[in-house]
């Protein structure tokens, strides 16, 4: 148990988690994948792809209940749980900022959302519709709606793919900026050991599938001080810690 007056944790304990392919095999996608991201902290999960990184967040967001095991989300927050895909996944008869509003319960729908269009520079679109925007611009509104609700915890998987890398890299400082102002408990997915280096707390690295934690890379590296040297430092010794990753 928690004592009172302490946030609780994200915790993941998943014993087992298997599908059945086509032909009739099983396939074991996770096997005791144990970790927990504390309360206000931003982590990355990290591994190969196909590792089983999906499947984690897609439990823990209740889209798949087939699992053996537990997990508890964190408390608070207006809204349990805010996800953003790889697909921002914006309704297209709607603007943007009708977009963004309608992810609110209705008691917050009218809540002042100046500030958040500011720091994501969407300020002059809030009355496009996502036709209008392109793949970078609708990823930045993905990214208002989650932290509009906030959210006790948000689940972002690999935001940033099939983006180039200067826009990838605009919208990671963007994501940081927009944290900052409101530290929220975050797990992202990625397989890109340079983006979780520059955005996380703390990376959480898993094994090949069935993906399991191989161990926690704790970064101390203020993020205002992750220029491209430090990342390269870090880089480095990632590598010493672990040599078969990345
Ligand atoms: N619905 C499904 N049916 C059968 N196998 C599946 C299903 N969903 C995922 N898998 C398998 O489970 C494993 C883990 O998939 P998952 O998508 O979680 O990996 P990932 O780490 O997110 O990969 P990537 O980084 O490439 O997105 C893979 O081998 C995948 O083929």
């Amino acid at each position: 148990m928690q004592p009172a007056g302490v946030a609780a944790p994200l915790k993941v304990d998943i014993t087992e988690k298997t599908f059945r392919s086509a032909e009739g095999v099983t396939i074991v996608a996770l096997r005791g994948l144990s970790f927990e991201v504390r309360q206000g902290e931003f982590a990355c999960l990290l591994g190969p792809s196909g590792c089983g990184k999906t499947t984690t967040l897609r439990i823990l967001l209740g889209l798949d209940r087939q699992f053996s095991g537990n997990y508890q989300l964190p408390e608070g927050g207006s809204n349990r749980i805010a996800a953003v895909f790889q697909e921002p996944v914006l309704l297209p008869w709607r603007t943007v900022e009708q977009n963004v509003r309608l992810a609110l319960s209705p008691h917050l729908r009218d809540k002042e959302l100046d500030w958040l269009f500011d720091i994501l520079g969407l300020s002059a679109m809030r009355s496009l519709y996502p036709s209008e925007l392109s793949l970078g611009l609708a990823r930045r509104a993905a990214l208002a709606r989650a932290f509009a609700t906030e959210p006790a915890i948000l689940l972002l998987d690999e935001p940033f793919t099939s983006l180039d890398e200067r826009t990838a890299d605009r919208l990671r400082r963007l994501l940081m900026t927009v944290w900052a102002a409101r530290p929220t408990t975050a797990l992202m997915v990625t397989h890109n050991l340079r983006e979780a280096l520059l955005l996380a707390d703390r990376i959480i690295v898993l094994s090949p599938r069935p993906a399991q934690v191989l161990g926690i890379f704790e970064l101390d590296l203020s993020r205002h001080l992750r220029d491209a040297p430090a990342l390269n430092n870090l880089v480095s010794d990632f590598h010493k810690r672990f040599p078969d990753v990345g």
